[in-house]
């Protein structure tokens, strides 16, 4: 697409959602998903008027959501959605949307005076969002936001539970800026030697309290609080994990909280990282808090490449660093040697 065409789509943003809305609310998109299907066919099959719904099919196709072809010259043109539409405008306007979620943050605030905010003219104003969150309403609503797209991670986590969890009886994580405890609590069901404890500030707490009762943990769920930026991590887990944490922090601060969960960590302890890693995909998707965080200089939101992680966790100690594979990867490091009493964990499968 060139810049021209994706500029005028921009401008036009929210009549190209209304036309994604509508074929879904329609079953345009269930129809469109397996295709071919020529316009006579769907508008029969949806009772809808075949002039009308034309020019509906030239909006999608103009977003370069259609694929449209004639089987042979002077046929009728066939449609059919390219691979993953209906799965991602389910993902996007559907019930679980973590776009409409996040809409809910202050962002009209910034909307317009972005001259003035890069300047350092204006910029988020306190009271309405504040990092780290500043009263109990904003973080009630920031750990919701968090909770809400935590889908891929626990995903991750689950289905590398062999890896990250194999070999012990007994496994006890720290979970550092683990939220609300809402993927510490997703976790426990599956891996029964499991015990995670949340690190987050104190007034977290009460949330994490709220998800162990909601969710049935028990003491399997605990919570330390703390600061990271000023004390060091606690000791005695055999893994601390840190998931969509670091990306908040100049390279610098990130460096210095792997480098406290290393200093924490007896040998053989494992530290796990897990965000957004860096990729255009990605990005896009966190196009949201790279706008909305323009107005908050406390929050540095830094997409970071697998690579640059793996460089710090180089640097700080670790060794056997991999990356395990899943909706979003986990890179998985060691620390060298092993802690006298601990049983040893599987050999590396690769
Ligand atoms: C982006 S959220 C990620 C939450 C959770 N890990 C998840 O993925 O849903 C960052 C977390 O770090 C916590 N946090 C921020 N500053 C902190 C600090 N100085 N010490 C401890 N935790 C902190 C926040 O309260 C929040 O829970």
């Amino acid at each position: 697409m060139t810049p021209r065409a994706l500029i005028s789509l921009l401008y036009n943003g929210s009549k190209a959602v209304d036309v994604l809305q509508a074929a879904l609310d329609l079953r345009i998109l269930d129809a469109l998903d397996p295709g071919p299907v020529t316009l006579g066919e769907l508008s029969d099959r949806l009772g809808l008027i075949p002039g009308r719904l034309y020019k509906l099919l030239d909006c999608l196709e103009s977003l370069g959501l259609l694929e449209p072809a004639r089987p042979r010259p002077g046929e009728r043109r066939e449609y059919r959605a390219v691979a993953g539409l209906r799965e991602a405008v389910d993902d996007v306007l559907g019930p679980a949307s973590i776009e409409r979620d996040r809409d809910r943050h202050p962002w009209t605030v910034l909307h317009g005076r972005l001259p003035e905010v890069l300047r350092g003219d204006f910029g988020m104003p306190d009271e309405a969002f504040s990092w780290p969150p500043a009263d109990e309403a904003q973080i009630a609503s920031f750990e919701q936001s968090m909770a809400a797209g935590l889908g891929p991670f626990v995903e991750s986590f689950r289905s590398n539970a062999p890896r990250l969890w194999g070999g012990r009886e007994r496994v006890r994580l720290l979970d550092v800026g683990g939220g609300d405890g809402t993927l510490a609590a997703r976790l426990l069901p599956g891996t029964p030697g499991l015990t995670i404890d949340v690190y987050n500030l104190p007034a977290i707490r009460p949330l994490v309290d709220r998800t162990r009762s909601a969710l049935d943990c028990g003491s399997r769920l605990g919570f330390v609080g703390g600061d990271f930026l000023t004390e060091p991590l606690p000791t005695g887990y055999d893994a601390m994990s840190f998931v969509r944490v670091l990306h908040d922090w100049p390279a610098e601060t990130a460096h210095q909280l792997l480098r406290r969960g290393f200093q924490a960590l007896a040998p053989g302890g494992r530290v796990m990282i897990s965000e957004e890693f860096r990729t255009p995909e990605r990005l896009a998707r966190q196009f949201f808090w790279s706008y909305f965080l323009i107005g908050v200089d406390s929050c540095s939101s830094m997409l970071r490449e697998l690579s640059e992680y793996a460089g710090i966790l180089d640097l700080v100690g670790f060794s056997d660093i991999e990356i395990l594979p899943g909706p979003v990867e986990i890179l998985l490091a060691t620390k060298p040697g092993t802690a006298p009493g601990l049983e040893q964990t599987q050999p590396r499968s690769e």
